[in-house]
C-alpha cells in the first residue's frame, strides 16, 4: 500500500501532528506565519503530516470577504508558497483555504506534500443557520472521495460534512482508512459533548478513526474553543486536546491486521466544566477582540454594582491588570456603598482606578436645557443624561490614550431595553452581553472560589462579597433598585430563556408558573429592545441563541403572542 515514490512512504505508520491554532480572519500572512511554526515543530517531532483547522489561511468565519477576489488570490498564493515547503520531504500539509475553481469559490482542503498541492477537496454542506451563513459565499463542493497520502487513502469532510451522514458514508464507501476533519466550530454551552456525539455516530457509521480539528480563538461575537480530540474506530478516545489554548499534538497511528488504523497511547486532556468554560470563553472572546483590534488595553466604568466588578475581573484575566483602567464617576445618588464597594473591586483586581465626578456636565445639560423643559416633569431624560454624561467622558478617555472601552450590559437587561442608548452603551466590546443576571452572580461567586488555568489574574476574592450581595441598582435616582420596575431576577430571566432560547409561546411559558400579565409584558420589553440591541458593541456568545448574528429579529414588529 506504501506510495514508493515518496522519500519516505508510511510504512503502516502515520504519525499525526493536529495543529490548534488561533488565527486572526484576514491576517493571510500571519495565519501562514502560525501554519510554518507548526509544521516546523511538527518536524522536529518527527510528523509525517499535520492537521490544521477550517480555512486556516483565511480564519474562520472570513464572512463577506470571500466576496473579494483579492483576497480569495492572497490566501491562494499564500497556499501555494506553503506546497513549496513541503519540498523539504518533511511533513505534509492539510491546509484549510478559500480556493477559486471554475469561477467558483470553495471552502477547500489542499493536502500539500512533495512541493505541491497534491489534492483538493471541497465543504459539500455549507452550514447556513445559527451563527453561520455559508451558502451566502461559497459554492458547494461535489461529494468527496479520499485523497492519497504516501499511500493512505484519508477521508477529509470539512466541518459541517460530519454533521451529517452523507460525506462519511461516501469517504467509507470510496475506500477511506481515517476521517481527518478540520473544523471552525465555535463555543457555546455544552458544546463539546454535542461533538463528540456527532463523532461517535460518524464513527459507528463508518467503522472508521476520526481525528477532529478545531480553531481556537475570538472572532467578535464567537469564541473557538479548541478542544480538538480524536475517537478510534471501536470509539474510546485516542486523545483530548486543551480547550481555550493552542496546542500541537502528535500521535502515532499504526495500521493492526485487520487493516484499522489505531492510535497509540496519547494524552488526554481534562475539560473544564461549564462554569470554568464559560469564565474562560468570556476571558477568551475580551482577549482576542482587544488585541487583534490593536487597542493597548481597557477602560471601563467601576460603579460599586455587580456588572462592570465582573467586567473588570474578566478584563484583567483577558489582559492583565496593567491592561485595564477602571473609572469611578459618582453623581449625587451614588452612594458611599457604592464608592467604598468599586474601590474593593478595584484594590482586589490591582488595577488603576480615578475619580471623574459627573455633577457638572449633568447640570451642565440641565441649565442649557432647562428653558426648553420648564414645566415638564423630571422623568428618564435626566436619568439618561447622568448615563450619558458618563458615556462621553469614558469615550474621550479611550480617544486620548486609545484604550477601548468595555460595555457591561447583562443579557437579562440587553432582552428588556434596561440600559441607555449613546449611555451606558457606549463602548466597543461586551464581554457579558449574552450572560444572563443570574449567571453574572454565578460566575461572580465561582470567580471567587476559583482561577483557571491560563488566566493573568490573581486567586482569592476579586469581587468583593458586598457587591454580590447587595439589592441591584443602577443609582439613577433616589432609593431606586432594579426590582421596582422589573421581577426577581430568577423569574426575569427564566421567562426571557423561554422567548430568547427556546421560542416558546405564551401558553407554554406560563404552564412553567409564571403570571401570563408578565409573561406578556416582558415579551412586549424584548421586542421593542430590538432597535437597542442593533446599536449595540458586540459581546460574546455563550447561550445556544446570542443577541447578534443567531436572533434576526425585525425592528418593526407588531407581532404579540397572545395565545
Ligand atoms: N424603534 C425605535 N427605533 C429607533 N429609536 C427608537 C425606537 N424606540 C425608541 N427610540 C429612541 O430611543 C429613545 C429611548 O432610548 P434611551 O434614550 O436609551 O432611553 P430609555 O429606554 O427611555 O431609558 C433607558 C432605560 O434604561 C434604564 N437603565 C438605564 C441605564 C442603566 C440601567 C441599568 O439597569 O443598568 C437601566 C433606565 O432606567 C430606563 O428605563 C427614545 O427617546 C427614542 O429616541
Ligand atoms: N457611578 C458610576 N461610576 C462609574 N461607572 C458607572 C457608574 N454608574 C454606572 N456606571 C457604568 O454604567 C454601567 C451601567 O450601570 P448601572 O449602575 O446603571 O447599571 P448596572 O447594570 O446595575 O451595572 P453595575 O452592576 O455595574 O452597577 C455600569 O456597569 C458602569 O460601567
Ligand atoms: N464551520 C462549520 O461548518 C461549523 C458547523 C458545525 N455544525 C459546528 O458548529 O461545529
Amino acid at each position: 500500500m506504501s506510495d514508493t515514490t515518496h522519500p519516505n512512504p508510511l510504512d503502516g505508520r502515520l504519525r499525526l501532528a493536529v495543529a490548534q491554532l488561533n488565527p486572526t480572519v484576514g491576517d493571510i500572512s500571519g495565519n501562514a506565519g502560525l501554519v510554518r511554526a507548526a509544521r516546523a515543530e511538527a518536524a522536529e517531532q518527527g510528523a509525517d503530516l499535520v492537521l490544521y483547522s477550517e480555512l486556516v489561511i483565511a480564519g474562520y468565519p472570513p464572512e463577506d470577504l470571500i466576496l473579494k477576489r483579492a483576497f480569495i488570490e492572497r490566501c491562494m498564493e499564500e497556499v501555494q508558497a506553503l506546497a513549496r515547503l513541503t519540498a523539504d520531504g518533511g511533513p505534509g500539509m492539510l491546509v484549510g483555504s478559500p480556493w477559486l475553481d471554475e469561477g467558483k469559490v470553495y471552502n477547500a482542503v489542499a493536502l500539500l506534500d512533495g512541493g505541491k498541492v497534491q489534492t483538493l477537496r471541497f465543504k459539500y454542506d455549507l452550514p447556513n443557520y445559527a451563527v453561520f451563513d455559508e451558502k451566502r459565499v461559497f459554492a458547494a463542493g461535489p461529494l468527496p472521495g479520499p485523497m492519497d497520502f504516501r499511500g493512505i487513502r484519508i477521508g477529509v469532510p470539512i466541518c459541517e460534512d460530519i454533521w451529517n451522514d452523507e460525506v462519511c458514508e461516501c469517504l467509507s464507501e470510496t475506500g477511506a482508512e481515517i476521517l481527518l476533519v478540520p473544523n471552525g466550530s465555535p463555543y457555546w454551552e455544552n458544546r463539546a459533548e454535542e461533538r463528540l456525539q456527532v463523532v461517535v455516530a460518524r464513527v459507528v457509521e463508518s467503522g472508521l478513526p476520526l481525528v477532529y480539528c478545531n480553531q481556537l480563538g475570538g472572532q467578535d461575537e464567537l469564541v473557538f474553543d479548541g478542544g480538538s480530540f480524536a475517537l478510534q474506530a471501536d470509539r474510546s478516545l485516542a486523545f483530548q486536546m486543551k480547550q481555550f489554548d493552542t496546542e500541537l499534538s502528535l500521535s502515532t497511528w499504526v495500521r493492526n491486521e485487520d487493516e484499522i488504523w489505531v492510535c497509540e497511547a496519547a494524552p488526554v486532556a481534562t475539560l473544564p466544566d461549564l462554569d470554568e468554560a464559560n469564565w474562560l470563553a468570556c476571558v477568551q472572546g475580551l482577549r482576542d477582540y482587544v488585541l487583534k483590534n490593536n487597542f493597548p488595553g481597557v477602560v471601563l466604568g467601576l460603579s460599586g454594582g455587580i456588572d462592570s466588578a465582573i467586567c473588570a475581573a474578566l478584563a484583567v484575566d483577558a489582559l492583565g491588570a496593567d491592561k485595564v483602567h477602571a473609572i469611578m464617576l459618582p453623581y449625587r445618588y451614588t452612594s458611599r456603598e457604592s464608592v467604598r464597594d468599586a474601590a474593593d473591586c478595584a484594590d482586589a483586581l490591582g488595577i488603576r482606578f480615578d475619580h471623574v465626578p459627573i455633577a457638572e456636565p449633568v447640570e451642565g445639560f440641565g441649565r442649557v436645557l432647562g428653558g426648553l423643559f420648564s414645566g415638564c416633569e423630571q422623568d428618564t431624560t435626566e436619568e439618561n443624561i447622568q448615563s450619558r454624561a458618563r458615556g462621553v467622558i469614558l469615550m474621550a478617555i479611550s480617544n486620548k490614550f486609545g484604550a477601548m472601552v468595555v460595555t457591561t450590559g447583562n443579557k437579562s437587561e440587553m432582552s428588556v431595553g434596561y440600559a441607555t442608548l449613546y449611555g451606558d452603551m457606549n463602548g466597543g466590546f461586551n464581554p457579558i452581553k449574552d450572560l444572563y443576571k443570574t449567571q453574572v452572580y454565578h460566575l461572580s461567586e465561582w470567580r471567587n472560589d476559583h482561577k483557571p488555568a491560563g488566566v493573568l489574574g490573581t486567586d482569592g476574592e476579586v469581587i468583593p462579597s458586598n457587591i454580590i450581595t447587595k439589592a441591584p441598582t443602577a443609582e439613577l435616582r433616589e432609593n431606586q433598585t432594579d426590582q421596582d420596575s422589573l421581577p426577581a431576577y430568577e423569574v426575569l430571566d427564566d421567562i426571557l430563556a423561554c422567548l430568547v432560547e427556546n421560542e416558546m409561546s405564551v401558553a407554554d411559558i406560563a404552564k412553567r408558573g409564571h403570571d401570563v400579565a408578565l409573561i406578556h409584558r416582558i415579551e412586549h420589553l424584548l421586542y421593542i429592545a430590538e432597535f437597542k440591541r442593533r446599536q449595540a458593541p458586540p459581546g460574546v456568545k455563550i447561550t445556544s441563541r446570542n443577541f447578534g448574528k443567531d436572533r434576526r429579529y425585525p425592528i418593526t414588529n407588531r407581532f404579540r403572542d397572545r395565545t
